[in-house]
């Protein structure tokens, strides 16, 4: 299925692209299925896209090498990709072609988190407007959310992809799926 998907702002369409190229996409198990693909584009105060990222494994470390499974309790920490998985947040920082990100917004399809939130507050990025917001209770976005707010960053929900329900992902309200399974941006 190849869903239409309307977008408001080239700027979030550059989020999403980048999401698409984003970590492998791929089923883990169930009640967790589908990882998030996460894109982030930065713009400056001339509406131009200084960069692109997302979510992928650090350069030279083989994704294939290192664990795929989600953390969460019960896991070994080490045993799951959370400590060696760049945030697109931090690839689109890092990515940048310009001398800095001062004064940017970033776009990003899902919320940061509070490691995010420090990269994007200690860059100078003075806005951040997001698409999904599905860990809003994880104390990662909790963090997030108090550092953002006291370094007087904005934080702007922005819904540019159109809403839709399917049955192949019941658990979620809002996905972009194309060619059936292959690729999920689940949120
Ligand atoms: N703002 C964010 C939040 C998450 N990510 C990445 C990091 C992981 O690859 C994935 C989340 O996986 P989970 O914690 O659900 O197992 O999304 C990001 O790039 N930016």
């Amino acid at each position: 299925t190849t869903v239409a998907v309307p977008f408001n702002s080239v700027w979030g369409l550059g989020a999403l692209l980048s999401c698409i190229m984003s970590t492998k996409p791929g089923y883990v198990e169930p009640p967790l299925q589908y990882r998030p693909l996460v894109g982030a584009c930065i713009v400056n105060q001339e509406k131009k896209i200084v960069s692109i990222g997302y979510n992928s494994m650090p350069n030279g470390c083989d994704d294939d090498l290192l664990p795929w499974t989600r953390f969460k309790d019960g896991i070994d920490w080490l045993e799951s990709k959370t400590p060696y998985v760049c945030h697109a947040e931090l690839n689109a920082i890092m990515n940048k072609k310009c001398a800095d990100v001062k004064g940017c917004t970033i776009y990003v399809t899902l919320f940061p988190c509070n490691e995010c939130a420090k990269l994007i507050i200690q860059a100078g990025i003075r806005e951040v407007i997001f698409l999904s917001d599905m860990y809003h209770d994880r104390r990662e976005t909790v963090a997030s959310r108090t550092l953002l707010s006291m370094a007087g960053i904005k934080c702007n929900e922005k819904r540019i992809v159109r809403t839709l329900r399917t049955s192949q992902r019941p658990d979620v309200k809002t996905c972009m799926c194309v060619n059936n399974s292959s690729f999920y941006c689940a949120w």
